[in-house]
């Protein structure tokens, strides 16, 4: 099968459990909540979506034609390679939605290349195996499916979607990320009262944002 991405590039991962270190992102063309074009978005699903994931055109994006190429190149971004490689590189697939694409045959190419593998997603469809780090940010209006992972991250605060209908699925971290946008302060600032007053959440920002990094 072959690959669209949207773009790749090395940066610091910036959200969740994870947040500051260094990953390789492979962003897939492609969402099934949103078609990613402005006109559509007050009608879409996911209507707060900070990412552009249409076409292949962003630095590095491509159509990739197997999943040993697609390996390769995003390999080719770790600074380190070969017997240098002391410590495994770690791979973030994201999106749009990852899970329309991310198959076996991808993630035995990144695990054959020493890679660790997260996957960030919204959860509307099942995760195949092998993934080391699954990070599921549910979204009101859409179905859950996949209801376990590593680190269940909820944008906030989200209509209808209270983190009291999500926090006792089966993750190991369950983190609140304030929604960017028009009402971004106020936002952070109604995630850090809920965190303190319900001590299961933790606080998710999105810390290259901050600093200016991809
Ligand atoms: C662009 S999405 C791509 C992955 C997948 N489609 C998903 O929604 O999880 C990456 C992460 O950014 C989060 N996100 C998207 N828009 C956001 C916004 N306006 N503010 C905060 N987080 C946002 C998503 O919830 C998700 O955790
Ligand atoms: N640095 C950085 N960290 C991220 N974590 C999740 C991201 C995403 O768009 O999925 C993201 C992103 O776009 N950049
Ligand atoms: S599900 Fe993820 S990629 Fe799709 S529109 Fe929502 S935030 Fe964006
Ligand atoms: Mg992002």
């Amino acid at each position: 099968m072959s690959y669209m991405v949207k773009e790749m590039f090395l940066t610091l991962q910036g959200e969740g459990g994870q947040a500051g270190r260094p990953a390789v992102f492979c962003r897939f063309a492609g969402c099934n909540l949103w078609s990613g074009r402005e006109a559509d978005r007050a009608e879409a699903i996911c209507q707060f979506c900070d990412t552009d994931f249409v076409g292949t055109d962003g630095d590095g994006g491509g159509k990739f034609e197997t999943a040993e190429k697609l390996a390769e190149i995003i390999a080719g971004f770790w600074p380190v390679s070969g017997s240098a490689m002391t410590v495994p590189g770690l791979v973030v697939f994201t999106g749009g939605e990852p899970l329309l694409q991310l198959d076996a045959a991808l993630i035995d190419a990144m695990h054959a290349r020493n890679f660790t593998i997260a996957v960030e997603s919204n959860g509307t469809l099942h995760a195949p195996e092998g993934i080391d780090w699954l990070c599921i940010s549910p979204k009101e209006g859409a179905a859950l499916e996949q209801t376990s992972g590593t680190e269940l991250k909820l944008v906030y605060p989200q209509p209808g979607l209270d983190p009291a209908k999500v926090e006792h699925l089966d993750f190991k971290h369950f983190w609140l990320q304030p929604m960017d946008g028009p009402n971004q302060n106020d936002n952070i600032q109604a995630a850090i009262r809920y965190c303190l007053a319900h001590p299961k959440w933790g606080l998710s920002l999105q810390t290259h944002k901050l600093t200016g990094i991809p």
